[in-house]
Order: structure tokens, then C-alpha cells, then sequence
């Protein structure tokens, strides 16, 4: 692999605007039989969805994946979903109940739309099984496997029947893999995306390190289908963190899916917990990421994503914010 850079080393150059106003650009992207309004979801992670936003998320038109945290809630979860005519999107493991709990739901002919296998370490034997054992017995799921960081664990997992990769292992906000295990791509998550994108020939979902709008467009110019976010998404009223207020500001929780507040024990802990600035309704953050998006394309010279995927780009060390962080 050549040079590496992440999000903030990256400028995209712009190209002859083609549109008489941004509201023309379109931002919807298709995954699997379904089109959403925006090429983002929020991160399957305990503080940033809930069956709550998931119901309200998909009735409005973006792509959502339920975390799978309250393992015995899930079955029910995917028959609401689809009594209200809306898409049913889940995780699943990859430990000896999670294959029960696949074939259970075959026999009831319980169909979940997609299901994310939701691994840290992906590119392994049992994210390999698991992708074979639901495509087995649930063939009409769409399958989201992950998490890797190399073209070789895409191409595996695409052979092997996964109908899009998840790449990222340690870009996130709350994630300590890096420091706790010395492996990962944070840091060099956009350069791992696009070594990755090249080998891949399903989509493939950039996940974790987004932490600006424009980090979105810089994802599908390096070959994202879609973009899974946490940080960005938690502290909003939606948000399923507690609140709580620090020196008459409030705050809410966001907290890694590997951390000890998840787990409920210290054993393998590879996430942190944090605060975020509470940011009020996540719609609002949906229509800005919307409408910067729209703008993005308008820069790429085109009317949709695909204008993006074709851009130049200039490396430029740490310039974004010119030497200045917010
Ligand atoms: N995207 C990322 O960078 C990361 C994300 N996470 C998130 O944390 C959550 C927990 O992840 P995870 O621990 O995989 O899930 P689980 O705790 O469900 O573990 C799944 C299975 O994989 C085994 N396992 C986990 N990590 C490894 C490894 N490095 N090598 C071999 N076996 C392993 C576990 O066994 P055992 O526990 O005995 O090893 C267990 O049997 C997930 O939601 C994941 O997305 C976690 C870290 C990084
Ligand atoms: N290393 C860890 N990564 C984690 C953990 N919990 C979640 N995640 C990953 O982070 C992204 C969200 O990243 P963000 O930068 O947008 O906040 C999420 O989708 C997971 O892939 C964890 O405990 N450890």
C-alpha cells in the first residue's frame, strides 16, 4: 500500500457546478432492494438506537440497524417492524445461541431484511460460518458482515456470501482498541477504505472516525456505499443515553459496545465512555447532514453520489480546520 492519510488529510477538489440550486442534488442511495434518503447509519451501538428511533428512522427513509444487545427482544422487534410495513434491520453474534436464534426465526418465517453480523475482529472462521449459516437458512436477508480493514478479509467475506463488508477496527470515538491491542486502522481509516474498496465488488460501509459532514463525502469518494456513524448521532433527544447535566450543561452518554458499561464487567474492554453535548433533535442533524451532502455534490460537479466517486482530491496534512480545531 502507498501513502496513508485519514479524513482530516484530505481535500476534494471541485469541478464545474452543474445545478441552478443544491436542492437539486440527490443524495439517496440503494442497498439491497431498498433506497434511503441518505448513504448514512447510526453506529448498532446501545446509546445511539433503539426500536424507538429505529421505527422512526425507517418511516422516514433512512437506513437503520438495530444493535443486538437485548438479544430476546429481537424476534418481536422484526414482526412490529413489518406489521407497520417498514424494513426490519438487526445484529446478530457470532456465539452458539445466535445460530439457534437464526434457524428459530426461519421456521416462524420471521424474515428480518437485513442483519448485520457485528464482530470486532471480522475476518475470521465465525463471521465465515455465520454469513453461510444465515444465508442457509434465511437466503432473502441482506448480509452486512464486519468489522475489517483489509482487502483480503473483504474478499472472504464477500465469497463466502456476505452482501456487503463493514470496514473500520479502531477509528471510533469511544474506541481503545488501538491502544489496548497496538492494531487498527484509526487514523488511516479513509486510506484503509480505499485499499479496501478497490478488492471489494459488494458495497462496502465505512464505519467509525466520521466527525464532520464532510467527512461523509470524503467516505463515498474513497468507495462507500454507505457511512455508519456514532458520535455525531449520540447526545441527541432520540439518543437512548442518559442525560445528565455537568456544570449546568447537559450531556449525554455514549458508550463504546466493547466497554465495561456494556459488557458489565472488565474483561476485553476495547471501549471508553463519554459525554457528548446534548444537540436536541436528531431530524435537525439528519436535514444538515442532508443538506451539506447536497452541497458536497454540487462541488463534485454532478447530481447524485456518483459525481463524488470521480473527484480529484489533494493530500494536505492535517489542513482542515487550518491549524484550528473547533
Ligand atoms: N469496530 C471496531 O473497531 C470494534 C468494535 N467493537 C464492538 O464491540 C462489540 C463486541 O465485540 P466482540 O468482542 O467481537 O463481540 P462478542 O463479545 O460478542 O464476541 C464475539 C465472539 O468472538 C470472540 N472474539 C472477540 N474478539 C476476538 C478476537 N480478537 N479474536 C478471537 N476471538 C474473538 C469472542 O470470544 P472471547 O471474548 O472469549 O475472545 C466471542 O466468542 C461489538 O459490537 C463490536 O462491534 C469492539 C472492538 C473493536
Ligand atoms: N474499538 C471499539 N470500537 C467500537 C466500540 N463500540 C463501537 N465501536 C465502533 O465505533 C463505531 C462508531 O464510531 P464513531 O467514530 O462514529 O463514534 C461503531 O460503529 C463501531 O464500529 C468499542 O467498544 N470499541
Amino acid at each position: 500500500m502507498d501513502t496513508v492519510f485519514d479524513y482530516e488529510d484530505i481535500q476534494l477538489v471541485p469541478a464545474k457546478c452543474i445545478v441552478d440550486s443544491r436542492a437539486e442534488c440527490d443524495t439517496s442511495v440503494t442497498l439491497g432492494k431498498h433506497t434511503f434518503k441518505l448513504p448514512v447509519v447510526p453506529a448498532n451501538m446501545q446509546t445511539i438506537i433503539d426500536a424507538s428511533l429505529a421505527q422512526k428512522l425507517a418511516a422516514n427513509g433512512y437506513f437503520y440497524i438495530m444493535h443486538r444487545f437485548h438479544p430476546e427482544t429481537r424476534e418481536q422487534f422484526i414482526r412490529d417492524m413489518h406489521e407497520q410495513q417498514l424494513i426490519a434491520s438487526i445484529s446478530v453474534g457470532v456465539k452458539e445461541d445466535e445460530y439457534a436464534f437464526v434457524e428459530d426465526l426461519a421456521a416462524k418465517n420471521v424474515v428480518p431484511d437485513y442483519i448485520t453480523i457485528d464482530i470486532a475482529h471480522g475476518h475470521s472462521n465465525a463471521v465465515i460460518a455465520m454469513i453461510q449459516h444465515i444465508k442457509k437458512h434465511l437466503p432473502e436477508s441482506f448480509v452486512i458482515a464486519g468489522n475489517v480493514g483489509t482487502p483480503e478479509a473483504v474478499r472472504e467475506l464477500e465469497n463466502a456470501g456476505a452482501d456487503a463488508t463493514k470496514v473500520g477496527i479502531g477509528p471510533g470515538k469511544v474506541c481503545i482498541t488501538k491502544i489496548k491491542t497496538g492494531f487498527g486502522t484509526g487514523g488511516w481509516q479513509l486510506a484503509a477504505l480505499r485499499w479496501c474498496a478497490k478488492a471489494a465488488q459488494k458495497p462496502i460501509i465505512a464505519d467509525g472516525g466520521i466527525r464532520t459532514h464532510g467527512d461523509i463525502a470524503k467516505s463515498v469518494r474513497f468507495g462507500a456505499s454507505m457511512v455508519m456513524i456514532g458520535s455525531l448521532f449520540a447526545g441527541h433527544d432520540e439518543s437512548p443515553g442518559e442525560t445528565v447535566e455537568v456544570d449546568g450543561v447537559l450531556m449525554k452518554e455514549y458508550f463504546g459496545s466493547a466497554s465495561e458499561f456494556q459488557k458489565g464487567e472488565r474483561k476485553n474492554v476495547e471501549g471508553k465512555k463519554m459525554y457528548m453535548p446534548y444537540k436536541g433533535k436528531i431530524i435537525d442533524t439528519l436535514i444538515e447532514m442532508e443538506q451539506d451532502l447536497q452541497s458536497s455534490i454540487s462541488y463534485a460537479g454532478g447530481r447524485d453520489l456518483e459525481a463524488i466517486r470521480k473527484v480529484d482530491y489533494v493530500v494536505v496534512k492535517n489542513s482542515i480546520f487550518n491549524g484550528d480545531r473547533y
